[in-house]
């Protein structure tokens, strides 16, 4: 058996990991699976990988874990097929929250006060918002973040009640988060990395891994698609990586992953234009009529490449105010207050 990480994590990904709601408090170590790697306590949720400890394991040596947070699998992600937001047939729910109401761990402050959305296959939702008003935390909430506590309320994925899942589970269940500030991973190449993860995802659905060969087959095109450099596979995941750099590698995990939802959180902070394009062309290529993207974004410019079926706007932890695309535009034109009473 080889002993590159991708090999080493393809033996254990199907442990338990520490990351789950429950284990919050031990993570403060290291992964058996990138023991060179700090943990990143916050920022590491959403893993289709898991961790090589059990949460049991952690609490007794008192170190562990890892995770990071790629990624769900399919196979090939389609470009061809285009999406059905034109369509006036209502594609299923894919996701459904109702009253979600969510708090920073350790009983800190309240931050979700009863938020609703319902996302459908086929569509666009853009979140906008005040800075401070909760569209990260939601997306966090949403992937299983460690530092959040739900407190009420539901949320169905694909008709999974989302919160009984652990963090991969919603991974491999086809939810994908692009943080707003991609972590770094040091010591994992970006190509053994994304591997680990689409095998994790793949063997969840019950189909053969890939080998190195047919992934870097199954790989490339993906990095055509997205104007990136080959040589980005064999470097660290993220390490040293420019912002706008950081933003594409999220879209090529979730091109490698080719999730039904794709929560993508302020993508295109720190794009410059041409990257601007490029990003938004490949999150339209990936749309399909079964899956769905939900943009959050402060800008107007995101959405004139990728036009939203709808637009909400967060207040202080809830959507105050849903329309259609027009409704970014008017906030573009007169701010916030342009709205009128919310
Ligand atoms: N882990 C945390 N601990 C303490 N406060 C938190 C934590 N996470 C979020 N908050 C607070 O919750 C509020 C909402 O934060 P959040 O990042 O969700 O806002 P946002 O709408 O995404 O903001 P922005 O547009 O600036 O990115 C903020 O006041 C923030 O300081």
């Amino acid at each position: 058996m080889a002993t590159s990480a991708a090999a080493k994590a393809a033996s254990i990904h199907n442990l338990t990991c520490g990351t789950s709601r429950q284990s919050r408090y031990e993570t403060n170590a290291r992964c058996p699976l990138l023991p060179q790697s700090p943990l990143h306590k916050a920022d590491v949720v959403h893993s289709g990988l898991k961790c090589g400890a059990s949460r049991k394991a952690v609490s007794r040596v008192g170190k562990t874990v890892v995770f990071r947070q790629p990624t769900c699998v399919k196979a090939a992600v389609s470009t061809s097929e285009a999406p059905t937001s034109t369509s006036t047939e209502p594609g299923k729910v894919l996701l459904e929250v109702e009253g979600l109401e969510a708090e920073v761990a350790d009983g800190g402050r309240q931050i979700l006060k009863g938020l609703n959305i319902t996302i459908r296959e086929g569509e666009v939702h853009a979140i906008m918002g005040k800075n401070g008003s909760g569209k990260s935390t939601l997306s966090k909430v949403l992937v299983g973040h460690p530092d959040y506590d739900v407190t009420g309320g539901s949320a169905k994925f694909k008709g999974k009640d989302l919160f009984e899942l652990e963090p991969e589970e919603r991974s491999h269940a086809g939810l994908f988060l692009s943080f707003q500030s991609p972590v770094e991973v040091p010591g994992v190449s970006n190509t053994d990395f994304l591997r680990m993860a689409h095998n994790a995802r793949r063997q969840a659905q019950g189909l053969k891994e890939l080998d190195p060969l047919e992934f870097y087959a199954f790989l490339t095109p993906k990095l055509d698609q997205l104007k990136m450099d080959a040589s980005f596979l064999s470097r660290n995941v993220n390490e040293g990586f420019s912002g706008g750099e950081k933003k594409r590698n999220e879209i090529l995990q979730l091109a490698v992953l080719e999730a039904d939802l794709a929560i993508l959180d302020e993508i295109d902070s720190g794009l410059d234009i041409d990257a601007l394009r490029d990003v938004a062309e490949a999150v339209n290529g990936l749309r399909k009529s079964n899956n769905a993207v939900l943009l959050i974004t402060h800008y107007q410019r995101l959405l004139d490449y990728i036009t939203p079926d709808f637009v909400h706007i967060m207040q202080s932890g809830r959507i105050v105010k849903t329309g259609g695309k027009e409704l970014a535009k008017e906030l573009e034109q007169g701010g916030y207050g342009a709205l009128g009473p919310m």
